[in-house]
């Protein structure tokens, strides 16, 4: 199947009480784990590629492997930039074939974020291309100011109305408690589904994006520090949570960190139980299996997304 952008299938999810997975793709390996995942789960995807993806593989490599998964699989998928800083990132994923695009504003004042956002979307509008932005700041990578000040960095109900009409972006990332990374939640976990719920009854059918929603599940925490790393208190977003977002309009789920750690532990696994072997198949090829099987866990269990092609 083609590329497709994320318009149809957050329509669905929206109606339908489910989010679709947005995971972050960085080598082949996972990539294909990812894809594979959702084959069998006949799940639509996006996989979302970073400006560090881009960095580190190049963005040739990372396009032609997910064109790959298009031709082989029978599976809608999006291709979608992560966390774009500036309108040139956007502009030259717009231009590479990307059905969707992020314009991660969130660290300017409302009026420039506003001004940033509605250029990009103007630009990626008229090429058929869909725009994800940001409103409120996530802690995490993006912790930087005001941190002390917790409420400050939640979205506004109020302005994330005014943001949608004056932009006319597509989807909206929002701040409700989640963050980047492995580390979320110091005590219990808690998310502002208050907050959430109101910024969906105030934006209808608008589909919502949350990011820094991995769950990291404590398997993976414990056999990497079994097995020589060092991740301790790692701690993520409960599935039920996250269940409860798919309910209050959150079509997109962002996922990372869980990639990262499943393909660790794995890999750290097999180095200490056959410290002999050096083919990279044989430490890459459980790693890539190990996140098909986290994939398809969370495809099933928490995303809700199966058989939604
Ligand atoms: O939001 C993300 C990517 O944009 C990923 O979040 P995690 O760090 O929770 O996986
Ligand atoms: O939100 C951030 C994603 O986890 C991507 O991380 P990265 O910028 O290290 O590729
Ligand atoms: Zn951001
Ligand atoms: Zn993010």
């Amino acid at each position: 199947m083609a590329l497709v952008t994320s318009k149809e299938m957050f329509r669905k999810a929206y109606e339908g009480n489910y989010a679709i997975g947005a995971f972050n793709v960085n080598n082949m390996e996972i990539i294909q784990g990812i894809v594979s995942a959702a084959q069998i789960e006949k799940a639509p995807l996006i996989l979302q590629v970073s400006a560090g993806a881009r960095k580190y593989a190049n963005p040739i490599y990372l396009r032609k492997l997910v064109e790959a998964a298009i031709e082989e699989t029978d599976l809608p998928i999006v291709l979608h930039l992560d966390h774009g800083e500036n309108f040139e990132i956007c502009k030259a994923c717009v231009d590479d074939g990307f059905t969707s695009v992020m314009i991660d504003g969130s660290s300017l004042p409302f009026e420039e974020n506003i001004a940033l956002t509605k250029k990009v979307v103007d630009y990626a509008h008229e090429r058929g291309v869909v725009v994800e932005a940001e409103l409120g700041r996530l802690a995490g990578i993006e912790d930087a100011v005001n941190v002390s000040e917790k409420d400050a960095t939640f979205t506004d109900p109020d302005q994330a109305v005014e943001f949608v009409e004056r932009t006319g972006v597509d989807s909206l990332a929002i701040a409700i408690g989640t963050s980047h990374g492995a580390f979320k939640f110091k005590g219990e976990p808690r998310l502002d589904f208050e907050r959430l719920e109101k910024i969906t009854n105030m934006l209808p059918n608008f589909p919502i994006v949350l990011h820094g929603a991995s769950s990291v599940p404590q398997e993976f925490v414990e056999l990497t520090n079994k097995y020589g790393g060092k991740v301790p208190g790692a701690q993520g977003v409960p599935e039920e949570m996250l269940r409860e977002a798919a309910k209050l309009g959150v079509c997109k789920i962002n996922i990372d960190t869980d990639l990262r750690l499943a393909l660790t532990a794995s890999i750290r696994k097999t180095f200490t139980e056959t410290p002999e072997a050096f083919d990279p198949r044989k430490y890459l090829g459980p790693g890539r299996q190990a996140i098909q099987d986290m994939v398809q866990h969370k495809i099933k269990n928490v995303l809700g997304c199966s058989n939604k092609i």
